[in-house]
């Protein structure tokens, strides 16, 4: 068996065009959407993932609003930050771009942020909403990787899942959104027993773990569908001296025989988070406007 390779780069694509017909749309109310970003230091990755989200944020007719702040500023120069944002009518979705420095408290910074504003839906109140079945801001990342699946598989119910890893932005929603499509969730870890037959169940695996080649193919079922979201950067000599490139957490070349569908690193989930940090920005401008939120853009 030679897996299907699951395209997240031309999906993102789609996405991204679906947001660009709603922000027409919008322009004709003369609304216009607006995202701020916020970057704190000079991390050479989240420079990139900034740089990115505020092009393709204009690229889709939408307002950017890019704050970059020094590695030593203060944790209150921050939420005032927030909070200035939080009140401005010209912006309906705010960014902190993580990982913030060590010295800032990242859970109090993100639920300063008005939780109709956070298109992240890190904040406590939307974690909170997502966990008992109310409507709310889906974290990006495990948006991308639903879609993904949707379009794969259709309708989920009843099938086992397996997402390997727990974090607050990626773990732990990802496994709401299963939950919410029927599916069985297994959530495991790092102090998982016998972590190869739990994953092994999964007709679903979620890698989210953040340590390159961590899944091998003999913990994956036979014709499971597989989404890698780890972005592991690496040496990579065969390019040239000092080159790198970027891996996932799964063995991607061995996996590829087993399962019957992988998303690529890169080229798989990384393209889909920003494409869903767009759609969910309209969607929060649409309901700061008592518009209902775009179906095409939701789950
Ligand atoms: N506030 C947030 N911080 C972070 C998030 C997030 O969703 N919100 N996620 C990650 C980083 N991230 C977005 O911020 C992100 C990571 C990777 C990509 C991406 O497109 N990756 C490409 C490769 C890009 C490259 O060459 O480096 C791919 O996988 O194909 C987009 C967004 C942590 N912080
Ligand atoms: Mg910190």
């Amino acid at each position: 068996m030679t897996a299907a390779i699951i395209d997240g780069k031309a999906f993102a694509g789609e996405i991204r065009e679906r947001v660009a017909n709603q922000v027409a749309r919008l322009k004709e109310m003369d609304i216009v959407p607006g995202l701020a970003v916020v970057l704190v230091g000079d991390d050479p990755a989240s420079e990139i993932y900034v740089r990115n989200k505020n092009r393709q944020t204009e690229e889709a007719g939408m307002a950017s609003f890019e704050h970059r702040l020094g590695e030593d500023t203060e944790e209150q120069e921050l939420v005032e930050l927030v909070r200035r944002l939080n009140a401005d009518p010209q912006v309906h979705g705010i960014l902190v771009q993580l990982p913030l420095p060590d010295h800032i408290d990242e859970n109090l910074v993100i639920n300063a942020i008005d939780p109709a504003k956070d298109v992240d839906g890190f904040h406590v109140i939307n974690a909170g909403r997502l966990a008992t079945g109310q409507s709310a801001m889906v974290p990006c990342t495990p948006l991308g990787c639903l879609l993904m699946l949707r379009d794969r598989l259709g309708d989920l119910s009843g099938r086992e899942a397996v997402v390997i890893g727990r974090s607050n932005i990626v773990g732990k929603p990802m496994a709401q959104l299963l939950l919410r499509e029927n599916c069985t969730v297994t959530v495991c870890h790092s102090r998982t027993r016998d972590i190869a037959d739990v994953v092994r169940r999964g007709e679903i695996v979620v890698a989210a773990v953040g340590r390159r080649d961590f899944v091998p193919a003999d913990w994956i079922r036979r014709g499971a569908t597989v989404i890698d979201v780890g972005i592991n950067r690496i040496d990579a000599p065969e390019k040239g001296e000092g080159k790198t490139r970027l891996v996932g957490d799964v063995q991607f070349d061995a996996v590829k025989d087993v399962a019957d569908a992988i998303t690529p690193v890169p080229g798989g989930v990384g393209p889909m988070t920003i494409a869903c940090l767009l759609a969910n920005t309209v969607t929060a401008c649409c309901l700061s406007h008592g518009l209902p939120a775009p179906q095409d853009l939701t789950v």
